[in-house]
């Protein structure tokens, strides 16, 4: 084997810059064509409407074929902007052997160099200078291994700093290399394994290993599980999963969307550079609390009301929700209908309820409400013709004012608010006193704040799903000059703007803002108004319209283990014909119930075929941390999955104590300590009991965070300094499980600081 000195790397390094540069003139190029494209395709859309209006038939023709070279073009120029750093990040040096010849003499074996990279790119011949790595001819890159080296002399990870070739580190296929092939550096995977963590997670194109590889190259079909303990890698394998399942079925997958969901706002924020870097842009990543559309939370429950919103018990609770009238709704109906009097009771009005609402969503059943309000009515004056009598029953004015009050639509979140009055919940069953108690104080405090929570989110997915999308009613005095006004407005960049009933009948109730003769004011052009609005909390819950639920073709779910059964539900609604990819590690949970979310998950699946792959090794903590961490879970969860950690450090985590009025201090002055030893980011993980004296501590330098233990999952970063891990335990419903993922969330160097009476630091 060859030695390592400076003047071989440095030779090494000079060869593959010349075939970087080769590869960067080629794009040079390529950029250069992909904005001529572009070019040429706005140039072709020019049309003249101002003069005539409408475009001509050709015209058409030209700007649709305009939209097609111009989107196809900027999506080329944007991968090649974003794959520009670490285009060429690997070279496999192949040897191909020979045929015998018909004499039976060996054939000449023949060496092949191939280069691997972000995309791939191609030379005026049409040669390859780079393949793309998720073609099959890149799979050697990661499967290859000393036992079975599938023709691969050499593997080769090329380090780059922009265009420019910083290092270059092999790996060795056979035992034997020929001459020419030199072996140089300690392993790109350690490379990348110590470096710095920043704000963002990286993706692992260039050090992918074996394992990883088969779970992300596995057949799209199906559900494909990916399970091991912290830090093993599944949430990067599964992204790249992701990139590879949009390269090798494009037309499926970017045409019917690839959905990926994580826990949190700060999770969708770590990773949402990785699938661009692998040049991917159309993936959409949502966060639980931005599932459904027109909705978006950030705050958690405290856990036992979480455990409430998330069971599938409150399913029959929402049920029976989404029957009742609402609470203005009239009463009782007393109407002169073809000179008889009718009376239509309380009673009545539910009798008619409940037929309807065997056979209706809610929201799309105005006529089929009336029409049985009608038959109800009929059974009170049975004289002359049925028919004609409901044909004039139908047509009163005083039964549709009426029916606009009664049936009027209701928006799924009001519906859910309506459960801030304790004694309708009490009145609907299902849930203890307790839990209808903290429900309440729920909806009452988000009444009071004007902010949903996580949890909410699902349970206005199930209403919606029950009551059906919320229509604006026919309206006759909507007439064309009302029309023309709305397409005016929205010319103006009008965002929110709704044609309300008409006034003196009752109108179908607005949820846009209002003014008092119930005109819809118009938000987004008026900052007194959106001022006001945004003071309003209730303004502020029902903002906006919710969307129906968009269905993906692939939906990918991170840190599964931590969905509620109503979460799993919500997802189904968007997955019915996909196929999945999930992630988990049960040893991280923070859900109570594993056995009720279990049963949510494998109705969500439903008879997919399932092939789960398991990461034993854990890249992510020195071993040092890992092994604190392991000790912790093992203790109280023996059958947690261990992984296995690389990396060993000489650095022990720092365990120190402090008494409660010394706390504050002691953390300021051990995370400056943590600053000193690493240079990328460092958390300071506190419970809630610490969290509002010690989040003046993000103040001293920008890598610093201070964070809740729920908010770090998926994370990760330089350093930790872990605020009183009892606390931790005994806040979250996941109890060791919380810490647990707390403990394994620094990469170099861990601090833990315990409140202790007396205690020293
Ligand atoms: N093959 C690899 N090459 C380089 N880095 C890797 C590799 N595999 C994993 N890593 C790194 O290990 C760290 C942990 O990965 P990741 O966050 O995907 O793990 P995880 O299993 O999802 O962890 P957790 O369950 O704790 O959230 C990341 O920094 C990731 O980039």
């Amino acid at each position: 084997m060859s030695t390592t000195t400076n003047d071989l790397v440095a030779a090494e390094i000079a060869a593959e810059q010349e075939h970087v540069d080769r590869v960067y003139a080629e794009l040079a190029k390529a950029a250069q064509r992909a904005e001529l494209v572009h070019a040429e395709g706005m140039a072709r859309g020019q049309t003249d409407r101002r003069g005539t209006g409408d475009p001509r038939e050709e015209e058409l023709a030209g700007l649709f074929e305009r939209d097609a070279l111009v989107y196809s073009a900027s999506k080329r120029r944007a991968s090649l902007e974003h794959q520009h750093e670490g285009l060429v990040f690997g070279r496999l040096d192949l040897e191909h052997a020979g045929r015998a010849g018909g004499d039976g003499a060996s054939g000449h074996d023949t060496r092949e160099v191939r280069y691997v990279g972000r995309l791939g790119v191609r030379d005026d011949d049409y040669e390859p200078l780079v393949v793309d790595w998720r073609a099959p001819a890149a799979a050697p890159f990661y499967r290859a291994t000393p036992v079975d080296p599938q023709g691969v002399l050499r593997r080769r990870v090329l380090r780059c700093r922009g265009e420019e070739v910083v290092g270059v580190e092999d790996d060795l296929m056979v035992a034997d290399p020929p001459e020419d092939i030199v072996v140089v550096g300690d392993g790109a995977l350690m490379a990348a394994l110590t470096r710095s963590r920043g704000a963002r997670m990286r993706d692992i194109v260039a050090t992918i290993q074996q394992h990883q590889d088969e779970a992300i190259r596995a057949p799209a079909r199906g559900v494909t599980e990916i399970t091991g303990g912290p830090g093993t890698g599944k949430t990067v394998v599964a992204l790249h999963r992701a990139a590879y399942l949009l390269y090798s079925d494009r037309r499926r997958f970017e045409g019917g969307g690839v959905l990926v969901v994580g826990p949190s706002a700060a999770y969708t924020a770590y990773i949402e550079r990785v699938l661009p870097s692998l040049g991917e842009e159309s993936v959409v990543l949502r966060s639980l609390g931005d599932v459904v559309g027109g909705m978006t939370a950030t705050r958690l429950d405290p856990p036992a009301t979480a455990a409430v919103k998330g069971s599938l018990r409150v399913r029959q609770l929402l049920a029976r929700l989404s029957r009742e009238p609402a609470p203005d709704a009239p009463t009782q109906l007393r109407v002169f209908v073809g000179g008889h009097a009718i009376r239509l009771t309380e009673a009545h009005l539910r009798r008619a309820r409940s037929q309807v609402l065997r056979h209706h969503h809610r929201n799309t059943s105005f006529d089929a409400a009336v029409e049985t309000l009608a038959g109800l009515a009929w059974e009170q004056v049975q004289q002359g013709e049925r028919a004609e009598f409901v044909d004039r029953f139908v047509d009163s004015s005083e039964v549709e004012a009426f029916a606009r009050e009664w049936w009027r639509p209701v928006d799924p979140r009001e519906v859910l608010l309506w459960l801030a009055d304790q004694d309708l919940v009490r009145r609907l069953g299902v849930v203890s006193d307790e839990e209808g108690q903290l429900l309440a104080a729920s909806y009452r405090r988000a009444l009071t704040d004007g902010e949903w929570t996580v949890a909410d989110v699902a349970l206005v997915d199930d209403l919606h799903a029950r009551l059906g999308p919320v229509v604006d009613l026919p309206s006759e005095e909507r007439g064309f000059f009302e029309i023309e006004e709305l397409d005016d407005a929205s010319q103006y960049g009008v965002a929110a703007l709704r044609v309300g009933g008409d006034g003196a009948a009752g109108s179908a109730r607005p949820l846009a803002p209002t003014d008092e003769d119930g005109r819809p004011v118009v938000v987004a052009s008026d900052p007194t108004a959106s001022e006001r609005v945004s003071r309003d909390p209730r303004t502020r819950l029902l903002a906006g319209r919710i969307g129906s639920a968009d269905e993906y073709a692939h939906v990918l779910v991170d840190e599964a283990q931590d969905l509620s059964p109503m979460q799993w539900r919500m997802l189904g609604r968007r997955g019915r014909w996909a196929s999945w990819t999930v992630v988990g590690d049960l040893a991280q949970a923070s859900w109570s119930d594993l056995d009720e979310s279990s049963r949510a998950r494998e109705e969500a699946f439903g008879s997919n075929v399932r092939r789960s792959f398991h990461m034993d090794t854990n890249y992510r903590n020195a071993r040092e941390i890992f092994d604190h961490a392991a000790r912790v879970i093992r203790e109280h969860v023996p059958d947690a999955d261990i992984p296995a950690a690389v990396r060993e450090t000489g650095h022990h985590p720092v365990e120190l104590t402090a008494p409660p009025e010394r706390l504050v201090e002691d953390a300021r002055t051990a995370l400056a300590d943590l600053l000193e030893q690493v240079d990328g980011s460092v958390a300071v993980i506190t419970p809630e009991v610490w969290r509002a004296r010690l989040d003046g501590l993000a103040d001293v330098a920008d890598r610093v965070l201070v964070i809740d233990p729920l908010s770090t999952k998926g994370l990760e970063y330089d350093a930790t300094l872990v605020v009183d891990p009892d606390a931790i335990v005994a806040e979250s419903a996941g109890g060791v499980r919380a810490l647990y993922v707390v403990l394994t969330r620094a990469a170099h160097r861990m601090t833990v600081l315990r409140p202790v009476d007396g205690g020293q630091g």
